[in-house]
């Protein structure tokens, strides 16, 4: 029987409550969108097979409460994580300025080897939209991250984002010596 899969990744989203993650995790996974913000109690996950470079992976994502009271529960999971999408609200930018204590709590917590990405969601229509952004060229640059600004509610740049991610943990995994 052929294998269902050639390689099992755990990704991990963090970032601030009400920013998005819930929302970009299950349009990812189910093609779907839903406005009722229902907060995430704890932790949960959601799977799905994606094949890159002819392989199939699968993402075993897990969607962190981004809420204070439940950081204790959160940060246990960030061990073993292959890969962290780092979430911020664009028109928000006490959210975007928290991307630096999240990844104080990355280096505090996950794997020296994890790979990041950040994506800053759109809400359309706003005009404090350009100025979060500005400030976070200059972070992505600093820390060579990679970002996809995303909609989880318009559908942009969600597949890519974690499709993206993806390939480089593969590339990474490809270039350990055996
Ligand atoms: N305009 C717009 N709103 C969005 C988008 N994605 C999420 N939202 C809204 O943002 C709110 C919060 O979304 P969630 O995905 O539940 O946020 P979260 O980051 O998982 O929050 P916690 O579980 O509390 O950490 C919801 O009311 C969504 O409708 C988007 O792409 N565009």
């Amino acid at each position: 029987m052929a294998k269902a899969y050639d390689h099992l990744f755990k990704l991990l989203l963090i970032g601030d409550s009400g920013v998005g993650k819930t929302c970009l995790i299950i349009r990812f996974a189910e093609d779907n969108f839903n406005s009722t913000y229902i907060s995430t109690i704890g932790i949960d996950f959601k799977i799905k097979t994606v094949e890159i470079d002819g392989k199939k992976i699968k993402l075993q994502v897990w969607d962190t409460a981004g809420q204070e009271r439940f950081k204790t529960i959160t940060t246990a999971y960030y061990r073993g994580a292959m890969g962290i999408i780092l979430v911020y609200d664009i028109t928000d930018e006490k959210s975007f300025e928290n991307i630096q204590n999240w990844m104080k709590s990355i280096k505090e917590g996950a794997d020296t080897n994890v790979t990041l990405s950040v994506a800053p969601i759109l809400r359309t229509g706003n005009p404090k939209r350009d100025q979060p952004l500005k400030n976070f060229y200059k972070l992505a640059k600093e820390h060579n991250i990679r970002f996809f600004e995303t909609s989880a509610k318009s559908s942009v740049n969600v597949e890519e984002s974690f499709n993206a991610l993806a390939q480089d943990i593969l590339k990474k995994m490809n270039k350990k010596p055996v």
